[in-house]
């Protein structure tokens, strides 16, 4: 039998490896970790992450050719291939700070593999790493072999949180990257072969090991290279009467666009988007490459002129001051379906208003008040280490802020409303009772574009809506970020 064994059971590790034990009956997969709280959730009725469909794969699976456990040395030292995915968070320190990649966790788990093993592996990058990491993933891996070989392997994910089971059931593609070496070949076939129990063979991509590294990095790029685009565009809609809904249909029905991922929004969030480009960034400039570290550099300012926008938009519309007023934030999550926090528009939203003196009350769906006020009050990367090494109690500013468990108690005589997840039910309130109980003139201020403008305006409430045409109130109140 076939033994895999993923170090890192988080958003990445956990349903992928669900999967794979789903789609490979005749393979044993263990997930490891140092987290125990998380290994032993788990092993719970409640996962440790929030993902349509992965409760129902998991539960097929867990005890018969699923294991999650803390013993990472054993099954290490057990399996035949080793999936590494841990966390790559952005340096905060020392050489690159504020933008290279954190290979700490990488490096202590080569090191370990290479220290338990006393038999042959295929060692797979599944963590989003810089362009030759694998050089140096080797080097660390043979520095004491004792006779073992070990293959490397770059096997970049690109699902997306929210939609990552049908993601990793149909994936638009595998990408494999090997050593152009008969064991690298090898090592290639051999992944190919799992992925093959569903995945249609010309889906699955097999390339040199820099080329798949440095796709996972530009995939990101392109992606959020899109929202900046679009969202640049929103600006210009907003001052000039278009409609970034309109636009983006239009250009999207150009086939060479496409309309997949044209939607404006208050700026991109989630644990990649910026770091990858960051590292990136980095990248290039370490590799002389100024001119195109600033191109790609861009599209993380754009997205923080996005965020600065909506907070100044919502400050100038209320007056220039939201000092006391009661705010109320509908979702925290960055996008829906997920309860995953980490880099989420609402963190620097909130921070924003907070700073102008807003009292916030804040609802989400999915995301515990422990984890806002953590979010609100943790320093910029500090989120993205294993759960044991952030932070115990980091303090916010709790006089200014509440976490409800309901739309309706967060909107309760508040003076405006900021919608930052696009959460189905956002759509759905009524908004007539909304406006009954605020404060007046009631503002809603949507950095998702969910709700209907026309309805609400005819309600009563002053809307803005990214890169829609102005309210007439708006008009007069310009907001520069
Ligand atoms: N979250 C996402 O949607 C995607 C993430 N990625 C990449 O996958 C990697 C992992 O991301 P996530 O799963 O989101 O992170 P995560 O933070 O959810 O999970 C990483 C896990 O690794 C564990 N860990 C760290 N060092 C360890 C060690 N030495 N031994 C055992 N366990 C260790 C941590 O405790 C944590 O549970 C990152 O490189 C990320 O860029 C790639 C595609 C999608
Ligand atoms: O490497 C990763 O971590 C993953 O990053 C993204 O996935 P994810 O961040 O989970 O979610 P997305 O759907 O890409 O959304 C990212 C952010 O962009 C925003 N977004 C997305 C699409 C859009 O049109 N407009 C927009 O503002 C979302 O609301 C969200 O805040 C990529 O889509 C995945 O392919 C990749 O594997």
């Amino acid at each position: 039998m076939v033994k895999i064994c993923c170090i890192g059971a988080g958003y990445v590790g956990g349903p992928t490896m669900a999967v794979i034990a789903l789609k490979c009956p005749e393979i044993e997969v263990a997930v490891v970790d140092i987290s125990t709280p998380r290994i032993s959730a788990w092993n719970s009725d409640h996962l440790p992450i929030y993902e349509p469909g992965l409760d129902d794969v998991v539960k097929q699976c867990r005890g018969k050719n699923l294991f999650f456990s803390t013993d990472v040395e054993k099954h290490v030292a057990e399996a035949d291939i080793v999936f590494v995915s841990v966390n790559t968070p952005t340096k905060t320190q020392g050489l690159g700070a504020g933008k290279a990649a954190d290979l700490t966790y990488w490096e202590s788990a080569a090191r370990m593999i290479a220290d338990v093993s006393k038999s042959d592996k295929i060692v797979v990058e599944k963590s989003t790493v810089p362009v030759k990491t694998a050089e140096a993933i080797e080097r660390i891996l043979t520095h004491n072999r004792k006779g073992i070989n070990f293959t490397i392997l770059s096997n970049p994910e690109f699902l997306a949180e929210g939609t990552a089971i049908a993601d990793l059931f149909k994936p638009d593609r595998v990408l494999i990257g090997g050593r152009e070496t008969p064991e690298g070949q090898k090592a290639i076939h051999a992944l190919r072969d799992v992925y093959a129990h569903w995945v249609p063979v010309d889906r699955i991509l097999c390339t040199n090991l820099w080329s798949a590294e440095l796709s996972k990095l530009a995939a990101n790029a392109f992606l959020a290279q899109r929202i900046s685009s679009v969202n640049a565009m929103s600006a210009l809609c907003e001052a000039t009467g278009a409609d970034v809904s309109q636009v983006s249909h239009s250009i999207g029905t150009d086939s060479r666009i496409g309309p997949k991922f044209l939607n404006a929004s208050v700026g991109f969030g989630g644990s990649c988007f910026q770091k990858d480009i960051l590292n990136l960034v980095y990248i290039c400039e370490c590799n002389g490459l100024p001119e195109v570290a600033n191109y790609w550099k861009q599209v993380i300012k754009v997205n923080d002129y996005q965020k600065n926008r909506f907070v100044n938009r919502v400050v100038s519309s209320m007056f220039n001051t939201v000092s006391g007023k009661k705010i109320a934030i509908l979702g925290f999550a960055f996008k829906k379906d997920t309860g995953d926090t980490r880099e989420t528009p609402a963190i620097d939203v909130c921070k924003g208003l907070l700073g102008d003196k807003a009292k916030l009350s804040i609802y989400d769906p999915q995301v515990s008040e422990d984890q806002i006020l953590r979010d609100l009050a943790m320093k910029k990367f500090d989120w993205d280490h294993p759960a044991h090494l952030q932070p115990l109690s980091p303090t916010s500013n709790k006089q200014q802020i509440s976490v409800v468990w309901d739309a309706y108690e967060a909107i309760k005589d508040a003076h405006g409303i900021c919608i930052m997840t696009e959460w189905d039910e956002f759509k759905n309130l009524d908004y007539q009772k909304v406006y009954d109980n605020m404060q007046k003139p009631a503002f809603v201020f949507d950095g998702r574009n969910v709700v209907d403008v026309k309805k609400l305006r005819e309600i009563g409430f002053i809307v803005y809506s990214i890169g829609k045409p102005l309210d007439a109130w708006l008009k007069d109140m310009p907001a520069v970020a």
